[in-house]
């Protein structure tokens, strides 16, 4: 026999709006569509969605410093701040306010001082306080908040990370005790639901960019590698022949290095070949790219240079190299290097500007090191 539930005329109310709501909740988290940018526009929109949906004063949304040990809630958006601002800082740019997200700009509260509110959202469990003042989760705020807002009723719902309160977003009102609704209380998880996902985008979205970095760079010395050099060099080719700007390739390569690993260890040429890699990039422009190709062999591009002009960069620090010594404890270590120069064609393939630098160091090395060869 099939049973068949009638539902109150309050409920179908109910039900309908709570379809209604979480529609227009879906379609804005769907626009998070550039997920480089700053999640705090993102959260900002969603709490102030949730501010005049749910018809309460203020929406914030608060995140735990520490996961597992939580020691203080940072409020990192609230529907009280201008667009685009965080407290500490109002004229931060887009930027800024996606970097200082874990500063101490933000406000925030400490476990010491609220400790039931804490372990309630540490529970998980959505916080509907109907009497904020007289509720054992939230009256802790009542002489230091409650009471000077004006603040009567709270709406906490929790914001998860792989399955772990991370924070909460915080709905505040004003007007008396007020009962919350099924609806009302899951309209709010939604709004956590979706914070916590932007989150999680964010988290993945810097990782993504940390290993974007480390696979083009260079691990001991810091400086760009050959991965990032080919790349470059495709860009300012194609740069350099729309403008007609000539391009120089400089390479470097420490003489006799394999003396200083004999001499002194393995690991006090590892502190030589990262000083020589800062000594080289102070003298070169910022705009030039230098990187490493690989044990004691460096390269720099010089972009919108000609030749005669690399030959000096070249030859001002090939004397410097040799005139300042590298200390280390004791250690007093004197260093030369030889270069190629080479103007590259910009016609041609880069690999073939590499080979013909290359050779030029080659030649240099035959020559009795220590000078400059242009290829
Ligand atoms: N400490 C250290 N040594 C390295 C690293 N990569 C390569 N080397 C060493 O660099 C030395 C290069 O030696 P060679 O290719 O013979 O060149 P060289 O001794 O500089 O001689 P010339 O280039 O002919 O002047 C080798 O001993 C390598 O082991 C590194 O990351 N750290």
């Amino acid at each position: 026999m099939q049973t068949t539930r009638l539902h109150s005329c309050h409920e179908r109310k109910s039900m309908y709006n709570h379809s209604h709501l979480t529609q227009r909740l879906r379609r804005i988290s769907s626009e998070e569509v550039d997920v480089s940018g700053p999640y705090a526009s993102f959260l900002s929109d969603i709490i102030h969605e949730g501010c005049s949906t749910l018809k309460v004063t203020r929406v914030s949304v608060w995140l735990f410093d520490n996961i597992t040990s939580p020691t203080q809630l940072v409020n990192v958006a609230n529907t009280d701040w201008p667009p685009g601002s965080c407290p500490g800082c109002a004229q931060c740019d887009d930027i800024k306010l996606r970097d200082c997200l874990h500063l101490s700009h933000f406000p925030s509260l400490n476990y010491s001082d609220f400790p039931k509110y804490f372990q309630a959202i540490s529970s998980g469990t959505s916080i509907a306080a109907e009497c904020a003042a007289s509720d054992p989760r939230t009256f802790e705020f009542n002489h230091s908040y409650l009471q000077p807002h004006g603040i009567t009723t709270m709406l906490d719902a929790v914001i998860f990370k792989n399955g772990i309160p991370h924070g909460v977003v915080c709905c505040e009102g004003k007007t008396g005790v007020r009962q919350w609704s099924g609806a009302e209380i899951s309209y709010a998880e939604l709004i956590a639901d979706c914070c916590s996902r932007r989150l999680l985008v964010k988290e993945l979205w810097l990782l993504q960019q940390q290993l974007r970095e480390l696979a083009f760079k260079d691990a001991l010395t810091g400086l760009r590698n050959r991965r990032y050099l080919m790349d470059f060099a495709r860009r300012e080719i194609s740069r350099h022949l729309r403008a007609q700007f000539p391009l120089c390739v400089m390479m470097i390569d420490i003489d006799h290095f394999k003396q200083v690993n004999d001499l002194y260890g393995h690991d006090v040429g590892d502190v030589v070949l990262k000083n020589f890699a800062e000594r080289c990039e102070k003298a070169l422009r910022l705009e030039d790219c230098l990187c490493r190709l690989g044990g004691e062999e460096f390269i720099a591009l010089l972009p919108q240079t000609p030749l005669q002009d690399a030959l000096l960069v070249a030859e001002r620090l090939r004397a410097k190299i040799a005139e300042s010594a590298v200390y280390h404890g004791a250690l007093k270590i004197t260093l030369t290097a030889s270069f190629g120069v080479h103007e590259v064609n910009l016609h041609a393939p880069f690999s073939t500007a590499l080979k013909l630098a290359d050779d030029a160091v080659y030649q240099a090395k035959a020559d009795g090191r220590n000078r400059v060869v242009v290829g």
